[in-house]
């Protein structure tokens, strides 16, 4: 087992809810808009606090971790994420410690190499979410959680980011995802879990 919450609560939003998600599988979380799926997302990481309920990873609850740490071993790609002002390159090996293979994670998210001297603010929406898949991967984690991986995306490049997550679960990796797009649920997902 990887990663477990059960009965979070997060004020009005999350009442009891509960999600695993283990080594090697993707896992679709669905529900309507604004039932809160960005919010569990967020609660796993500890970007929003938890007012009831437990996020276990390995076992560890993650109140105990240090939040660098937390972050660095659940990798969390937002729906709209922040560019840093800079190169890709530098929003990839940002408060890094270990040297990152930049070509390996551009290669993950579908972005060729030369996007790495690329300035990261300019980029599409598209692109920028590539670079965020790409800056989780640099650190290893081993989960990833993805929000709506596939918004701004065009259908070959979604199609081409799901073999990628595919490959990264296959490779070991839990993942979980949120999407509204049936074709990545059914495509991408080993299982659905509604929330
Ligand atoms: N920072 C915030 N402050 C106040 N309310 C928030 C905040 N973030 C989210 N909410 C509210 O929490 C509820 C759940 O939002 P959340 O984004 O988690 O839902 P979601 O299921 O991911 O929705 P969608 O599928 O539309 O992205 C919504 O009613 C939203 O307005």
């Amino acid at each position: 087992m990887a990663l477990e919450c059960a009965e979070l609560v997060v004020g009005d939003v999350l009442r009891g809810a509960a999600l695993r998600v283990q080594r090697g599988e993707v896992v679709a979380l669905t529900a309507p808009s604004g039932a809160g799926k960005s919010t569990l997302l967020r609660a796993v990481v500890r970007l929003v606090p938890l007012d009831g309920g437990v996020v276990r990873l390995d076992g560890t609850d993650v109140a105990t971790l240090d939040p660098r740490v937390l972050r660095r071993r659940v990798g969390f790609v937002a729906q709209r994420p922040v560019m840093l002002p800079g190169t890709v390159a530098d929003n990839l090996t940002y408060a890094l410690d270990e040297p990152a293979d930049l070509a390996a994670a551009l290669d993950a998210a579908g972005l060729d190499a030369s996007f790495a001297d690329r300035d990261a603010t300019r980029l599409s929406g598209g692109e920028q979410a590539r670079v965020a898949i790409a800056r989780a991967l640099t650190r290893k984690p081993e989960v990833l959680l993805l929000d709506e991986p596939t918004s701004g995306l065009d259908a070959p490049l979604a199609e081409a980011i799901g073999r990628h997550v595919r490959e990264l679960a296959a490779a070991g990796l839990a993942i979980c995802l949120t999407s509204h797009d049936r074709a990545v649920v059914t495509g991408w997902a080993d299982r659905e879990q509604r929330l």
